[in-house]
């Protein structure tokens, strides 16, 4: 098949849709005061959400443009913040684990110069990064009026392979989870709980399977 052949077929099959995550971490610490030789310890586990933030958005030489992705801080000493990353704007980020750590620090050093007041709006830190105040089931709503099909990505969901994702925002916890209540939370407001695996996943490997799965059903942004 010549590449031009394959383009358009691809292209006939591609549908565009926007990808975005929402990560809720528990215990990841939300004041700047971050040891970026310690992210697993005194930071509460960032080491995980900065794996999150790469396989979110780098693919080998390029980033995908048409992922969103939130983390939600519930660490101390600020509880919550809420960082947005947004694939499309981003520069200057790489996919190691202490480069992302580093904009994390100066967005978490951007919210501590602000009022409370304008913490209620998003911030921009560096390009492509934002920050406010904002927690878990608040930013879950506001997807929800926007349109979006929330998909609560679980072990003991429906298996991948027999669901439809239309618009989606998958969310996904730490080490921990995202705990009993925000469960009950997402079964109320009717979230799709999804399986990628019988077995208990690494929410990083979690975000790769999911585009794996996307890309195969051409469901790509713009
Ligand atoms: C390490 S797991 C969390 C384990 C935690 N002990 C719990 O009980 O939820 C991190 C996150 O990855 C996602 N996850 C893990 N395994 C999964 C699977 N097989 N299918 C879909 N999502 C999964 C879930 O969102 C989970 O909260």
């Amino acid at each position: 098949m010549k590449i031009s052949d394959f383009h358009s077929t691809f292209l006939k099959f591609r549908r565009d849709v926007m990808r975005e995550f929402i990560f809720k971490a528990n215990k990841t610490i939300t004041s700047s005061d971050i040891n970026l030789k310690d992210l697993p310890g005194s930071c509460g586990r960032l080491d995980l959400l900065c794996r999150c933030v790469s396989d979110a958005f780098f693919l080998s030489h390029d980033i995908r443009r048409d992922v969103i992705f939130y983390a939600v801080l519930y660490g101390q000493p600020n509880p919550p913040v809420c960082i947005k990353f947004v694939g499309s704007e981003l520069r200057k980020v790489s996919p190691d684990e202490r480069n992302i750590a580093i904009f994390i620090k100066k967005a978490l050093k951007k919210f501590e110069e602000l009022y409370e007041e304008e913490r209620k709006s998003w911030n921009q830190s560096t390009p492509g990064i934002y920050v406010k105040r904002l927690g878990f089931r608040d930013l879950i709503l506001e997807k929800l009026n926007e349109g979006k099909n929330i998909y609560y990505l679980h072990k003991d969901g429906k298996d991948v392979e027999n669901v439809d994702i239309e618009n989606p925002v998958f969310i996904l916890g730490d080490h921990i989870g995202i705990g009993e209540e925000d469960e009950k939370f997402l079964e109320e407001i009717g979230a799709k709980k999804i399986s990628l695996s019988p077995l208990e996943l690494h929410a990083n490997h979690c975000i790769t399977i999911i585009h794996n799965v996307l890309d195969k059903r051409g469901l790509y942004g713009v």
